[in-house]
């Protein structure tokens, strides 16, 4: 378990859009919320630390280390980081399928989750690096407790999950999306579904046409997959790239509109980008 937790924050509030999965079906919503970033005024303090420490120069006024925190936070939010979060039942897989997609393999041994582990890959969409910052959290309730307000703030997009050889792990998806609803997740918010394990094709409980129909209900993508299988890992790669894509074309940042407010920086989205994302 790793505990990196990210130190800059984007918030992009709503989301939607389209994409399709395997077997999946595409809803296509837009939004055109503000994109807000936020620079934590230890960022701050980091910079003007640096700079007073960098030898030959005289340590800055504060005017100086302003600016120059001021270049540091444009030159940071160059690279957008998308929080998307990994929900669903213990042992369904989400801790698999995110080492699947930032790692590329599928892991010998796993853990119950704790709390949360994070996983960050950049991805390349249209000439931009984006953070995809995967937040795999604990499908056990005693290890997740504490964490819950966590997971869902500032979210950009939400991964539901459950086992195709467990029925019990789809029925309580209505859990989990009540749970995401009455953390104030904005419906807009681009949610998708993900039937894992489907490389255990004996044991299958929880039909395609049956996952289809509850995520047409609830206005997400589907897509059935394994994050052991090798040959299905593109197919997982796309459940969080499909994500990213959809997210990028919402949220176009004008870096020209900076303000400063009480230490931080915010960027106006003003209009929204035509994508040319294949996704
Ligand atoms: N056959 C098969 N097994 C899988 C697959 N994905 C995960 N598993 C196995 O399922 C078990 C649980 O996987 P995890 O990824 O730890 O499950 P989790 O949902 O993160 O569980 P919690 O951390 O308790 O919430 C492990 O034994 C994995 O090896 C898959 O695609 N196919």
């Amino acid at each position: 378990m790793t505990n990196d937790s990210p130190e800059g924050e984007i918030r992009a509030l709503g989301g939607g859009g389209g994409g399709s999965g395997r077997g999946g079906i595409a809803q296509r919503s837009r939004a055109d919320d503000n994109v807000t970033i936020l620079t934590s005024s230890m960022d701050l303090l980091r910079v003007g630390r640096s700079r007073a420490s960098s030898g030959t120069e005289a340590a800055p006024s504060l005017a100086s280390s302003v600016d120059l925190s001021t270049a540091s936070m444009e030159l940071s939010i160059q690279t957008r980081i998308f929080k998307i979060i990994v929900i669903g039942d213990s042992n369904v897989g989400k801790t698999c399928l995110t080492f699947r997609f930032t790692g590329g393999s599928f892991p010998d041994k796993t853990e119950a989750t704790i709390g949360v582990d994070f996983r960050e890959k950049a991805v390349e969409l249209e000439g931009e690096t984006i953070k995809v910052q995967v937040w795999d959290t604990a499908g056990q309730e005693r290890f997740r407790k504490s964490m819950v307000e966590h997971y869902y703030r500032n979210v950009h997009a939400v991964v539901f999950v459950y086992d195709v050889t467990k029925m019990n792990s789809f029925r309580n998806l209505q859990t989990w999306i009540e749970e995401c609803n009455g953390h104030r997740v904005s419906a807009s918010v681009p949610r998708v579904l993900v039937g894992n394990k489907c490389d255990l094709v004996d044991q299958i409980q929880v039909p395609s046409n049956t996952a289809l129909k509850f995520a047409d209900a609830h206005n997400m993508l589907l897509f059935e997959t394994s994050a052991k299988d090798p040959r299905e890992s593109q197919n997982v790669d796309s459940i969080f790239m499909s994500l990213a894509c959809r997210l990028k074309a919402q949220k176009s940042l004008l870096y020209r509109d900076v303000e400063r407010e009480d230490g931080r920086v915010r960027l106006t989205q003003q209009t929204e980008t035509k994508s040319s994302c294949p996704c």
